[in-house]
C-alpha cells in the first residue's frame, strides 16, 4: 500500500502515545523485592522447621509466584497507547485509495449462538462508514443451518433500508438491536422526515425479528424442490456435508454478501474455527482477494461507524512497511453485568494489554482483527517477492490444488495492486469457491501449518498471532472513543469457566507445540520479551496447581499443628503482611485508575482465585491428558444472550448458577477444606488457658487461620451455592465428590502428622 509522505499537512494519522509508568514500577519493585526476601527467609530459616513439608511446599509455591510476578513486571514495565486521528485522513486521502477489505463473519450453532446476534453483527459491518464496493462480507456458518442462510437473506434485504438510512442521518450505533433500544439516540434529529423513516425503520426491524424469531422457534422448514433456494440444504447433515455457497447480494450498492458453509466430513478434522478461518481466506481470495481482512465473532457488533476509517489511519500512518502485521481493536463487553461477578469482562488485563502494545504488539485474541493477507500468506517483513518469481509448484504446496486460489495468491505475494483483469462476477465464481471449501483441501499444503489460521490448539488466535510475531511483525491495537466493538460476555459463572477452560488448554499446549515462544526467539524473530509475555499467557493452566497447592496449606498445617508462615510474634511475618497488604492495594489502586468501584476489586480478585483453581486446572488437567493420548481438544463455543438494552433488572442476575460441571468440584474442595480445618483451630483456641499461656495461642497458627478465612472468602459464593436452591445450588453429586476429596485430604493429613 503506498504511503502518502508528500503531503501538506504533516500531521500523523496515527500516534503511539508512551504512558508515565513511575509508580506503577516503584510498586511492583517493592513486590518483587519483599517476594525475593520472603523466599530467602524460607530458605534460610529450613532447618529451624519442625515440620518441613509445608514450609517447602511455600517454598515450591512462592518461588512459582514469584516468576510469575517477575513476568508480570516485564510485561507492565512500559505502557503504551495508540490514537488514530480520521479527520485528518479524509483530508488526506481519497476514498478511491482506500483498499478493498475482506470481511469474515463466523458461527457455528445457532441455538448457542442466536441467529439474531449474529444477523445484528452482519448489519453493523455492513453499515460502517467506507466506500461500500471496497467491501465484501463472507459469513461462515459452521452448523450448514438453513435458519442462518434464510436469515441472512433476510437481513441482507433489510440492509438496503438500513445502510442507506443510518448513512443519511449518521446514525452512531449501527447495530439495530442496540439502537432501537437505547433512549439516547432515539429523536436526536427532529425532522419529521427523520421521524418519520425511524419509524419506518423500526417497523422494518421488527419485521425482520420477528421473521427469524418465528423461523428459530420450531424446527425450519421449506421446499426441498430442486428450484428451491434451499435445495441445497435438503436433508443436510450438518457435520457430514457438501460445501454450499451462496452469493447473496453483489454490486448494489451494500457491499457483497456471501454465505459459506464449508465441507464437512466426520472422517476428516474440521479444526473449529481456525479450519473455518482458513475456507473464508481461500474462498475470499478466490472471489474478492483483498489485501485487507478483518474478522469478527458473530457475538461482537461494529459500535463505532468510522472504524474501518480507523483502520485506515493505521494502514496509512505508518511509514514503515515492517510496522505491522495485524491490528485489532479491543474486545470489550456491552450491558456487562455490574462489577463484574464472573470476572470476565477482561478489564484486569488493561495494564497486561497496555504493556505488551509497547512490545512487539498485542496478541491477537481472534476478533476485530485486520490482518493483511500476505502476511497470512506466511510472509515475513522483509520478504520481496517479484510478480511470477515463485514457481507454480511452490504454490502449489503451499497453497494447494486450485489454479484460482494458486493465482489469487501470487497475486497477493508480490503485492501487485493491478486489479484483476476481467472481473468476473463472483457467482461464477462459485465452483472454484466450492473447491477451495472441500474438507480435504488442507491435506498436504501449508494451510494450518504456515499459512493461514494455524491447527493444533483450540486457541487458534493467540498461536496463530505468535506465529505472525514469530516471523519478526509487529502488531498494533488502538481503541477509539466510542469503542469499535462490543460483544457480549459470558452470562453465567459455568460459560465463563468453560471458556477461561478453553483458553487455559489452548494457550498451553502451544508450549509443546514447535511454535515455543522461545524457539522463536531463539530461531525466529520474536522478541525476548514478547516471548515473556506469551510465557505468562501460556502459562494460566498450570498456575492452578500451585494456587490450589497454595490455597490448602493453611488448612493443612492447622489440621495437623504445623505452620507454613511465621508466628504472629516472629519480626518476619512482616514480609507476609506486607506482600498481602501492598498486592492487594497495589491492584485496587490500578483498578481505581481504570474508575472501578471496590466491589469490582473484589470481585476480580476473588473471582481470580476461583477461575485459576477450577477452569484453569481443567484446562491444565486436559492438556496433560493430551500428551498421554487420553484426551482431545474440543472448541466448546460460548454460549451467548440476546439482551436488548432495557434488559431485565433482576436481582437474581450476576448471582452464580451451577450445573454438574465438574469445574465446580474443586472450588467446593476447597472451601471443605478450609472449613473443616477451621472448625479445628476454633476447637483448639477454645481449649487453651488464657491466663498462663498467651505464648501458645500466638504459636497456634493465627496468620494460617487467617489465610483459612480469606480463602474461604473467596469462595463465599460457592459456600452459598451449598445452601441454594434449583439452578442457584450446587448439585448434589458435586457435593458429595468435593465431600469425598475432601475427606481424602483430611486424612491424608492426619496420616502425615
Ligand atoms: O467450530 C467452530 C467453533 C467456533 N466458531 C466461531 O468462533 C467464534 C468464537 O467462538 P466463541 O464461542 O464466541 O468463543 P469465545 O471464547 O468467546 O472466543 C474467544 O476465544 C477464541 C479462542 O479460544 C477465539 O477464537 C475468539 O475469537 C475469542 O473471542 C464464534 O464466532 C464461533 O461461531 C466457528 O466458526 N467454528
Ligand atoms: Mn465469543
Amino acid at each position: 500500500m503506498a504511503i502518502n509522505t508528500q503531503d501538506s499537512t504533516c500531521l500523523p494519522l496515527q500516534e503511539k502515545i508512551v504512558h508515565n509508568n513511575k509508580t506503577a514500577r516503584a510498586v511492583e519493585l517493592v513486590i518483587l523485592a519483599f517476594l525475593v526476601s520472603m523466599l530467602i527467609y524460607r530458605v534460610v530459616s529450613f532447618k529451624d522447621q519442625e515440620h518441613s513439608l509445608p514450609w517447602f511446599l511455600a517454598l515450591l509455591c512462592e518461588l512459582w509466584f514469584t516468576f510469575i510476578w517477575i513476568l508480570t513486571v516485564c510485561i507492565k514495565w512500559n505502557q503504551c497507547s495508540t490514537k488514530t486521528y480520521p479527520d485528518r485522513l479524509l483530508k488526506r486521502l481519497n476514498e478511491f485509495e482506500f483498499p478493498t477489505i475482506d470481511i469474515f463473519v463466523t458461527t457455528a450453532d445457532p441455538i448457542l449462538e442466536p441467529c439474531i446476534i449474529t444477523m445484528n453483527t452482519i448489519l453493523s459491518l455492513l453499515a460502517v462508514d467506507y466506500p461500500a464496493d471496497k467491501l465484501a462480507l463472507y459469513l461462515s456458518d459452521d452448523a450448514c443451518s438453513p435458519l442462518i442462510y434464510y436469515s441472512l437473506v433476510e437481513t441482507t434485504m433489510f440492509a438496503k433500508l438500513w445502510v442507506p438510512f443510518c448513512k443519511k442521518y449518521n446514525i452512531q450505533v449501527r447495530a439495530p438491536f442496540r439502537y432501537f433500544t437505547s433512549k439516547s439516540s432515539r429523536f436526536k434529529d427532529v425532522s419529521l422526515e427523520f421521524q418519520h423513516e425511524w419509524k419506518t425503520m423500526k417497523n422494518e426491524y421488527d419485521d425482520l425479528y420477528n421473521k427469524i424469531e418465528v423461523a428459530s422457534q420450531r424446527p425450519f422448514t421449506f421446499t426441498c424442490d430442486h428450484n428451491s433456494d434451499f435445495a441445497d440444504f435438503c436433508d443436510v447433515n450438518r457435520s457430514d456435508h457438501l460445501a454450499i455457497i451462496k452469493v447473496i447480494s453483489e454490486s448494489t450498492g451494500l457491499p457483497h454478501v456471501i454465505y459459506i458453509s464449508r465441507e464437512k466430513n466426520s472422517q476428516h478434522h474440521h479444526h473449529y474455527k481456525a479450519g473455518a478461518m482458513n475456507v473464508l481466506t481461500r474462498v475470499s481470495g478466490v472471489m474478492t482477494n483483498a489485501p485487507l481482512m478483518l474478522n469478527v465473532d458473530c457475538d461482537m457488533y461494529a459500535n463505532n461507524p468510522q472504524v474501518f476509517l480507523h483502520a485506515m489511519c493505521i494502514v496509512f500512518g505508518h511509514k514503515n512497511d515492517q510496522d505491522w502485521g495485524f491490528f485489532e481493536f479491543p474486545q470489550a463487553f456491552y450491558d456487562g453485568l455490574k462489577d463484574d461477578p464472573f470476572g470476565n469482562q477482561l478489564d484486569n488485563l488493561y495494564y497486561v494489554e497496555n504493556g505488551i502494545a509497547a512490545l512487539q504488539g498485542p496478541f491477537y485474541g481472534g476478533s476485530n482483527c485486520f490482518h493483511r493477507r500476505k502476511v497470512i500468506y506466511g510472509l515475513s517483513p522483509n520478504d520481496k517477492i517479484k510478480n511470477g518469481s515463485i514457481g507454480n509448484e511452490d504454490l502449489h504446496k503451499v497453497f494447494g490444488n486450485s489454479h484460482e486460489m494458486r493465482e489469487s495468491a501470487a497475486q497477493i505475494l508480490s503485492g501487485s495492486n493491478a486489479k484483476i483483469e476481467n472481473q468476473k462476477s463472483l457467482s461464477s465464481l462459485i465452483e472454484a469457491a466450492i473447491h477451495v471449501a472441500g474438507c480435504t483441501y488442507d491435506y498436504g499444503t501449508d494451510w494450518g501449518k504456515k499459512v493461514g489460521w494455524l491447527y493444533g490448539s483450540v486457541a487458534e488466535d493467540i498461536l496463530t498471532g505468535l506465529n505472525i510475531h514469530g516471523r519478526g511483525w509487529k502488531s498494533v491495537v488502538c481503541s477509539p472513543d466510542p469503542l469499535a466493538f462490543l460483544g457480549c460476555a459470558p452470562p453465567t459463572l459455568v460459560s465463563s469457566l468453560t471458556q477461561q477452560k478453553r483458553w487455559a488448554d489452548g494457550v498451553l499446549e502451544i508450549l509443546f507445540s514447535d511454535k515455543n515462544p522461545l524457539l522463536l526467539t531463539i530461531k525466529g524473530n520474536l522478541w525476548f520479551r514478547q516471548a515473556l509475555a506469551y510465557y505468562w499467557i501460556c502459562l494460566w493452566g498450570p498456575r492452578s496447581i500451585p494456587e490450589l497447592c497454595y490455597a490448602s496449606l493453611p488448612a493443612y498445617c492447622i489440621i495437623t499443628g504445623s505452620n507454613f508462615l511465621p508466628k504472629i510474634n516472629e519480626r518476619p511475618i512482616i514480609i507476609q503482611v506486607g506482600i498481602f497488604i501492598i498486592y492487594n492495594a497495589y491492584f485496587f489502586w490500578e483498578c481505581k485508575r481504570q474508575g472501578m468501584s471496590l466491589r469490582m476489586w473484589w470481585n476480580l480478585q476473588k473471582m481470580g482465585r476461583v477461575t485459576s483453581m477450577t477452569a484453569w486446572l481443567f484446562g491444565f488437567l486436559n492438556v496433560m491428558l493430551k500428551l498421554v493420548g487420553l484426551s482431545k481438544s474440543v472448541f466448546e463455543i460460548t454460549q451467548k444472550e440476546y439482551k436488548s438494552i432495557d434488559g431485565d433488572d433482576d436481582k437474581n442476575v450476576g448471582r452464580f448458577t451451577y450445573n454438574t460441571s465438574p469445574m465446580i468440584i474443586p472450588g467446593v474442595f476447597i472451601l471443605f477444606v478450609n472449613m473443616i480445618a477451621l472448625v479445628n483451630g476454633v476447637l483448639r483456641l477454645l481449649k487453651v488457658d488464657y491466663n498462663d499461656i498467651w505464648m501458645e495461642v500466638l504459636g497456634l497458627g493465627l496468620g494460617e487461620m487467617f489465610c483459612s478465612v480469606w480463602v474461604m472468602v473467596c469462595f463465599w459464593e460457592f459456600l452459598k451455592g451449598l445452601f441454594g436452591n434449583g439452578k442457584y445450588g450446587i448439585p448434589y453429586p458435586s457435593i458429595w465428590k468435593s465431600g469425598v476429596l475432601a475427606f481424602f485430604f483430611v486424612h491424608l493429613c492426619r496420616s502425615f502428622s
